[in-house]
């Protein structure tokens, strides 16, 4: 078990935001994270935020507007970093692979394997790490991200059955073995063989029935001026897998916003009273 250092802390709404950094056995360099946390003695629900692609644990706390709505509901929120980082820590010229690109995933190729193992951070180290650490409930623990981000909340949720109760997501990467994004990430981190990558991919676990019995809802926001909309993020074919599987999943579309923070800022709230009722019950 790791002991968590805070670099920082931050009144904020009536609660308290911290910067916090902890050894991580999987990704075998320190990791980032923030944590919200209202006032109070807990153990409180706990949603976990996984932001998209070139995003640091920063994005989430600057510009997504949440905590208000965390402190009002009693919700605590987690916002990890979105990869393995520093000198010794591969990379890559994109934006879209490497340090800040690490798609929750496990890799299992080189020269991103030693470090680059996201899924066993966030699913054990991380929340191990923040469950020892400070008052959250393990027994109520929600997920929700954004673009890459909610590939990951998806995906995490999908793939390890009672760590999540709820899961919802922010323009999310539907399937990532049919968009650029995804197919150029899962070839470099789980190499050329396409069969390994199916496991990791929200619209073709949902078809598989991966969600049924588990979750009552899943909740998809999506903009309909979203630059990355047509070509990378597909919310239609996580609709086409929840009908094919009987599942249900609610895609509020959203004229006019984009891919921005500025959409994510304006349904925030929605989010995570959605998943606070839930994790009340
Ligand atoms: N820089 C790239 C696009 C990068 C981008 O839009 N990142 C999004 C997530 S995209 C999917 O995972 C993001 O959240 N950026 C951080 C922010 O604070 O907005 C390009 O130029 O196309």
């Amino acid at each position: 078990m790791s002991s968590v250092e805070i670099l920082s802390e931050h009144r904020t709404f009536g609660g308290t935001l911290r910067y916090c950094r902890h050894a991580a056995a999987a990704t075998g360099v320190p990791m980032r994270f923030s944590l919200f946390l209202p006032d109070g003695p807990g153990p409180f629900p706990m949603v976990t935020w996984l932001s998209g692609l070139t995003c640091t644990e920063e994005n989430f706390t600057a510009k997504a507007n949440a905590y208000g709505a965390a402190s009002d509901l009693e919700i605590a929120i987690l916002a990890p970093d979105t990869s393995p980082r520093g000198e010794g820590v591969a990379d890559d010229p994109g934006y879209d692979l490497g340090q800040g690109a690490g798609f929750y995933v496990d890799a299992t190729q080189a020269p991103w394997k030693p470090h680059f193992q996201m899924e066993t951070y966030i699913v054990r180290d991380l929340l191990e790490a923040v469950g020892a650490a400070f008052p959250v409930h393990a027994g109520r623990r929600g997920i929700m991200g954004h673009s890459m981000g909610g590939h990951g909340a998806l995906t995490l949720a999908l793939r390890h059955p009672n760590l999540f109760k709820t899961v919802s997501a922010f323009a999310p990467i539907a399937s990532p073995t049919r968009c650029p994004w995804g197919r150029k990430a899962f070839e470099a981190y789980l190499g050329a063989d396409e069969r390994r990558w199916r496991e990791h991919d929200a619209a073709l676990l949902i078809e598989a029935g991966v969600a049924k019995g588990r979750f009552d809802d899943i909740l998809v926001e999506q903009g309909l001026a979203d630059n990355f909309l047509a070509e990378q993020l597909k919310p239609e074919l996580l609709e086409q897998a929840a009908k094919a599987a009987g599942q249900k999943l609610t895609v509020r579309r959203q004229p006019g916003y984009d891919h921005s923070y500025f959409f994510i800022a304006t349904f925030i709230a929605d989010h995570l009273a959605w998943h606070a009722a839930k994790l009340r019950r």
